[in-house]
């Protein structure tokens, strides 16, 4: 049988809420109270559907108890009751979010119409809310780990910004330290959450995919264009949001043509004549100062100001030293189902090593470190010696230590980490026998960054 829905009635005058509570308690659980602290507390525990709000009560006034109802979350459905029609009253409110209002002496009949209606609001905002709990479960949005105050400062920033649809969100921090997991939580907590999320790295890819990727193409716009043309990540992702990963990379031309889709709201797929009409909220990452690379002519400045309405920093994992070990146990958890083990605990040695490393990779090296040990010990406990490969000397601190391990000294004049990317790139590459799969596996990247890598610095053609 379904379950009866909740009504809060929250009115001075007790004669009125005697002859609701009457007429109601047939068919609904009705509670009551008799001043606006009161029905708040009440709201706060008793979660009801509906609240049925009395302006002018005697310690606050209703519409304040409304703004407080409707920060509630869950936020119930509310209908004001009002003395006599103050139209100013009744319009705040409406503005405020009430549902509908009612004026004393209520008319039966009015009254039986009105609870049915809100009544309906507020089931229908249940299942929104379900479904929306179920989107962020299908959507994968892990759980964000952290107490550290400036981390919660950027997570309290993020909810907010999701709440204006179209502000863009730029998000800045180290590579690892959770920023498309911060751009999938704005989305989820966005009132696009209902639309798809769909992300695009702007570096592993060329200028022309890029291009063709987001605005899609129609048939035969180009040699090698899929004979029925293709839509663009644009449309993909109509109603929701754009993630575009490692903004800093997107080439000039694609930056011009995306500030016309930012400003008109509609662009052409390449080869096309007809418009396509978007609407959608773009969050970008970037592991350096975007404003910097636009100071230096790398970025347009203007389309920084449109993606950069709310930006958001990153703190890197070193400098929140109190959340690696809470890190440490969500992971543990999750890899444990996954690979069926039973690590519960961290002994004392092996949380001294996880404390003092520097991480470089950020929360992304501390899951995979925390993976290995899953993955290759079989134990309850993690112990030092499980992490031996983090300590000094050890294959982490090869791979990933300041200088990864190449003795660099670093000229007083400064260097370019361009030359210096295509040189290790360069090396590597003959070193591995001028085989990609082996200098990708080598330099620790994926392939396909490794071709864009070498067809950039024109290596190997
Ligand atoms: N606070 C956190 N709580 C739980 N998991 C986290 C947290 N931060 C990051 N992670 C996990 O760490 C990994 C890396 O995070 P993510 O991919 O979001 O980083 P990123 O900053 O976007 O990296 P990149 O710049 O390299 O793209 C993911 O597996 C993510 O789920």
């Amino acid at each position: 049988m379904r379950e009866k829905q909740k009504i809060l009635l929250v009115d001075d005058e007790r004669g009125f809420r005697q002859a609701i509570v009457r007429f109601l308690q047939k068919d609904h659980t009705v509670i009551e109270a008799a001043t606006g602290r009161e029905g708040l507390e009440l709201a706060r525990a008793e979660e009801p559907d509906l609240v049925l709000l009395d302006i002018g009560l005697p310690d606050e006034s209703g519409l304040e108890i409304l703004t407080q109802l409707k920060e509630l979350r869950p936020s119930p459905t509310v209908v004001m009751v009002t003395a006599y029609e103050q139209v100013k009253d009744v319009v705040l409110a409406m503005k405020r979010g009430a549902f509908d209002y009612l004026v004393k002496p209520v008319d039966l009949e009015e009254f039986e119409l009105t609870i049915q209606h809100a009544l309906e609001n507020a089931s229908l905002r249940n299942e929104v809310d379900r479904l929306r709990q179920e989107v962020q479960r299908l959507q994968k949005v892990d759980r964000l780990v952290g107490r550290n105050p400036s981390f919660l400062e950027a997570q309290m920033l993020a909810v907010k910004s999701a709440q204006s649809p179209d502000a863009g969100v730029l998000l800045q921090g180290e590579s690892g330290v959770g920023k498309e997991l911060f751009a999938r939580l704005i989305h989820s907590s966005s009132p696009r959450a209902a639309y798809p999320f769909v992300a695009l790295n702007c570096a592993v890819f060329s200028p022309e995919i890029i291009e063709s990727e987001l605005f899609g193409y129609e048939k035969g716009a180009f040699t090698g264009a899929r004979a029925e043309g293709k839509e663009g990540l644009l449309e993909v992702a109509d109603g929701g949001t754009l993630f575009l990963d490692e903004v800093v990379d997107l080439p000039a031309e694609v930056q011009a043509k995306l500030l016309r889709v930012i400003e008109e709201k509609e662009f052409y797929p390449l080869g096309g004549t007809k418009k396509r009409r978007v609407d959608l909220r773009i969050v970008s990452a970037c592991n350096r100062n975007l404003w910097e690379a636009a100071e230096q002519g790398a970025f347009r400045k203007d389309l920084f100001f449109r993606l950069a309405t709310i930006q958001i920093k990153l703190p890197a994992l070193r400098d929140r030293r109190q959340d690696i070990l809470p890190l440490t146990h969500y992971f543990l958890e999750q890899l444990n189902d996954k690979y069926g083990k039973r690590f519960r605990t961290v002994s004392p040695d092996a949380q001294k090593i996880l404390l003092s490393y520097a991480w470089p990779g950020n929360v992304r090296e501390l899951r995979n470190a925390v993976e290995r040990v899953v993955l290759l010990e079989n134990d309850d406990t993690v112990l030092g010696r499980h992490l031996r490969f983090l300590g000094p000397g050890g294959e982490a601190a090869k791979m990933e230590g300041e200088d990864a391990g190449l003795g660099v000294e670093l000229p007083d004049e400064g260097v370019s980490l361009q030359a210096l990317e295509k040189t290790v790139i360069k090396k590597a590459y003959e070193k591995c026998g001028r085989n990609k799969s082996k200098t990708a596996r080598f330099l620790s990247i994926p392939r396909h960054v490794l071709l864009y890598r070498l067809k950039k610095y024109g290596i190997g053609s």
